[in-house]
């Protein structure tokens, strides 16, 4: 199994140190194609694998391209990668919006699958839906979550137009998440902790509520309804939070990172 890996930043080195990890390819194996200098020259540091910063023939030799170039740099990657690209390759975006068939058109080639993963596939436990061309052969949809699990969970789409939705919610998911612990944080701060005490009372709290969340048989309004004493303390920030329509907002910004992953397409 041979590899290519165009724009070697957070994502596209999260797939490689996973499938370096998981032994699904070898370094010597793995194509890292970055173009920013001061990176590529820490991929070298790193051994990373064979890094290199321009698109050339050396990609017309491995089984499978993964691009992960931010959306806005992608049309001069595929004026590149194009000539290269020969019959059987595979072709994995996990770039925001880009539909599929703008893929195929922009690259002139059918094998085509679009992922849409998250930042703690750093650790291995991220998540990731994905979708595939029409053209693309079972044995090759398999190979492509093969890897993706090694990076986390993964899910396949038969509609890929629900992945501009994962965008909103899984993809981004992670940056709500650190919104929310942050705000909490900046509370305790602001009610007199410093900021390490007022982190150790917000983390471990998260931490804890994620595990009673999912060994616990409650639903997530009973969980809520447990915490929340009648007339009590809980039952002020939620009546708050209602007031200040935290809940909508939180939704309303998860639309508008759909809406942008939208957007990005054109
Ligand atoms: N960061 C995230 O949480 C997620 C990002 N994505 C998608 O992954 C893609 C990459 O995102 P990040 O890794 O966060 O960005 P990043 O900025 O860390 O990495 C992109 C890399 O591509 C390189 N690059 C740009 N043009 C190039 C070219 N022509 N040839 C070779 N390398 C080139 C850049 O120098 C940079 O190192 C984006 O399309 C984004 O939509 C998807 C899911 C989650
Ligand atoms: O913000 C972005 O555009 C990318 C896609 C999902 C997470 N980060």
């Amino acid at each position: 199994m041979k590899i290519a890996i165009i724009g070697c930043g957070n994502m596209g080195m999260a797939f490689a140190n996973s499938f370096i990890q998981y032994n699904l390819v070898k370094k010597e194996d793995l194509l890292l194609i970055e173009k920013n200098k001061e990176r590529g020259d820490i991929l070298q540091e790193q051994k990373a694998g064979v890094v290199v910063d321009t698109i050339s023939e050396k990609i017309s030799s491995v089984n499978l391209v993964i691009l992960s170039v931010k959306p806005q740099d992608y049309p001069s990657v595929s004026d590149e990668l194009k000539q290269y690209l020969r019959p059987g390759q595979l072709v994995l975006s996990i770039m925001a919006g880009i539909p599929i068939k703008k893929i195929q058109e922009s690259l002139s080639y059918p094998l085509i699958i679009r992922a849409m993963p998250n930042t703690p596939a750093l650790l291995g436990m991220g998540m990731t839906a994905f979708a595939s061309a029409p053209e693309v052969g079972l044995s090759d949809i398999r190979l492509a979550e093969n890897l993706i699990n090694s990076t986390g969970r993964a899910v396949f789409l038969e509609e890929e137009s629900l992945l501009d939705a994962v965008t909103g919610l899984s993809g981004s998911g992670p940056a709500y998440f650190f919104y929310l612990i942050k705000n909490m944080i900046d509370a305790g701060i602001a009610m007199g902790f410093d900021p390490s005490m007022s982190a150790l009372l917000v983390k471990q709290t998260m931490l804890g509520s994620y595990h009673l969340m999912q060994t616990s048989d409650k639903s997530l309004d009973e969980l809520i309804q447990a915490v929340a004493s009648k007339g009590g303390t809980t039952e002020a920030a939620l009546k708050t939070f209602g007031e200040k329509e935290v809940g909508q907002g939180l939704q309303k910004g998860i639309f508008a990172a759909r809406d942008r992953a939208v957007e990005l397409a054109k």
